[in-house]
C-alpha cells in the first residue's frame, strides 16, 4: 500500500490550523482549528469529515504550541487517523519566513531548522510557532518526511527594482535587508485560480491579488510570476493590517524613542500587535467594524477608510507596475466575505477598467466568482484561497517523487 495522505499545519502566533488530506483525490479528511494559544479561553475545534463529520470542541487553556499540537494528534486518533497511521505520507509545515535561498518546498533537516531559528528576528510572530509545529511533529513521527512549504517563495520571483530597498547597499547585504514578501503560497494559488475562472492559462494573464486576512498582503503577478509585494524584510511593510500598521515613515520609530522615550521592543509591540484596525478603533474584526459603522460609529469608519484607502494605493501602484491587468483577485476573511471592502477599494476607478456590480458582490458563496459588471475591462474576481490544500500539494509531489526517485 502506498501512502497517500499529507497532514499540512499551519502554525500562527497564537493558532494552529490543521488538515488532513487523502491526495488521491485532494480529500479533507480532517480539518481543525487551535485558537487562542497560550489564553485561559484556548479553542480546538476539530472536525472528522471523513466519518461523520460532526465538529468536536474543546475549550480549556492549552499553553503552547507543543500542547496544541499533541490534541490535535489525539483529536485525529480518536477518529482513526492518527499520527502513526502507515497511510500517512508527509507532513507538510506552513513556513512564513524562508529568506532568499528557499525558492521551493523543502525537506525538513538540521540545517533547514537552523535557517528557520535564523530568520526568527525578520518574522517574531510567526517562525518561532512555524518551528515548534516542525519540532513537535517531528518528535511525534521522527521516520516520516516533513517538509517546509515557505511563505516567501513565491516571491523570490521578484526584479531587483522591487525587492530592494533604497539604502547602502553594504549595509543592506550585511544584515540581508531586502524585500522578501508573504502570504507566497496563497498569492501562487489564487492568481492561478484567477487565470481558470478567466478560462485563460496563468501565463497570459496579469493578476492583483490582495489577500486580506489578519495579516495583509498585495501582489502584482504577471503571467504567473510575482513582480511586486506589498509585505517587506518581515510581514509589517504594506496594507492597513487587523493589527499592524503597515507602511509608515520610517522616522515614527525614531520619533517614538527619541521623543516618547519608547525602547525599539516597545515600539515593536506598538506596530505589530496595537495598530492597524486594532489600533485605529479598538476591533480588529472587519465584522464588528461594520457592525459598529451600521450603527453610526465614527471611529469604526475612519478605521475602515484608512484601511480601504491604503489598499486603493496599491491597487493604483500595481496596475502601474503590471501595465495591463486582467483581473484584481480578493482573497482570505476579509477579501472573502466583505462585500463592503471590495466595493469600496475598486469605487472611483472605473476610469482603469475597475468596477463592481453591486448585487453580484453582495451574494454570499465559496466559490470562485467573479463580481464585476459585463462591460468591465478588468475582471473584480472573489477567489476563496486555499493555502493547507495548497500545501500538501507542495508536499506530496515533493515526497513523491523522492520515492520515485529512490525507486529508480
Ligand atoms: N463574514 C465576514 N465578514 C467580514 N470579515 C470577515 C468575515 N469573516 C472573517 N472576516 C475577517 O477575516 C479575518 C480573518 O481572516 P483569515 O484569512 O482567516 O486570517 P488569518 O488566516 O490571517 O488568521 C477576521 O479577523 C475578520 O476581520
Ligand atoms: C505572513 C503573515 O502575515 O501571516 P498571517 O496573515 O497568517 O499572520
Ligand atoms: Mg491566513
Amino acid at each position: 500500500m502506498t501512502a497517500t495522505r499529507v497532514l499540512v499545519l499551519n502554525s500562527g502566533s497564537s493558532s494552529v490550523k490543521y488538515q488532513l488530506l487523502d491526495m488521491r483525490d485532494n480529500a479533507r479528511l480532517a480539518v481543525g482549528l487551535v485558537e487562542r494559544i497560550g489564553e485561559e479561553t484556548s479553542r480546538l475545534k476539530h472536525t472528522p469529515l471523513a466519518t461523520d463529520g460532526a465538529a468536536r470542541e474543546q475549550n480549556r487553556p492549552i499553553a503552547d504550541h507543543e500542547e496544541a499540537l499533541k490534541a490535535v494528534a489525539a483529536e485525529l486518533a480518536h477518529d482513526g487517523l492518527g499520527l502513526d497511521s502507515p497511510e500517512l505520507a508527509a507532513i507538510g509545515h506552513r513556513v512564513v519566513h524562508g529568506g532568499k535561498q528557499f525558492t521551493e518546498p523543502t525537506v525538513i533537516d538540521d540545517a533547514v531548522l537552523k535557517e528557520v531559528e535564523r530568520l526568527i528576528p525578520v518574522a517574531p510572530l510567526h517562525n518561532p510557532a512555524n518551528l515548534t509545529g516542525i519540532r513537535t511533529a517531528m518528535s511525534l513521527r521522527p521516520d516520516l518526511p516533513q517538509v517546509a512549504v515557505f511563505d516567501t517563495a513565491f516571491h523570490t520571483t521578484m526584479p531587483e527594482s522591487a525587492a530592494r530597498y533604497a539604502i547602502d547597499v553594504q549595509t543592506a547585504d550585511q544584515h540581508r535587508i531586502r524585500r522578501y514578501g508573504f502570504h507566497g503560497t496563497s498569492h501562487a494559488y489564487v492568481s492561478r485560480k484567477t487565470a481558470e475562472l478567466l478560462g485563460k492559462r496563468p501565463e497570459d494573464v496579469n493578476v492583483i491579488v490582495l489577500h486580506l486576512g489578519n495579516g495583509a498582503s498585495a501582489s502584482a503577478v504577471r503571467g504567473g510570476v510575482c513582480v511586486d509585494t506589498s509585505m517587506g524584510l518581515t510581514p509589517l511593510e504594506g496594507l492597513v493590517m487587523g493589527t499592524r500598521s503597515g507602511d509608515i515613515d520610517p522616522a515614527v520609530i525614531f520619533h517614538l524613542m527619541r521623543v516618547g522615550e519608547m525602547s525599539a521592543d516597545e515600539v515593536d509591540v506598538l506596530l505589530n500587535k496595537r495598530s492597524g484596525l486594532i489600533g485605529l478603533c479598538g476591533d480588529n474584526d472587519m465584522r464588528e467594524i461594520r457592525r459598529r459603522i451600521d450603527e453610526g460609529d465614527e471611529e469604526a469608519r475612519l478605521a475602515f477608510e484608512i484601511y480601504v484607502h491604503r489598499l486603493k494605493k496599491y491597487i493604483g501602484a500595481y496596475y502601474a507596475v503590471l501595465g495591463r491587468v486582467d483581473a484584481v483577485a480578493f482573497t482570505a476573511g476579509v477579501g472573502e466575505n466583505a462585500a463592503p471592502v471590495r466595493e469600496a477599494a475598486v469605487a472611483g476607478l472605473e476610469e482603469l477598467g475597475l468596477a463592481v456590480d453591486g448585487e453580484l458582490n453582495s451574494v454570499r458563496s465559496d466559490e470562485a466568482r467573479i463580481v464585476s459588471p459585463e462591460y468591465a475591462r478588468v475582471a473584480v474576481a472573489v477567489v476563496p484561497t486555499d493555502e493547507e490544500l495548497e500545501i500538501a500539494r507542495q508536499t506530496y509531489a515533493l515526497v513523491a517523487n523522492r520515492a520515485g526517485e529512490r525507486n529508480d
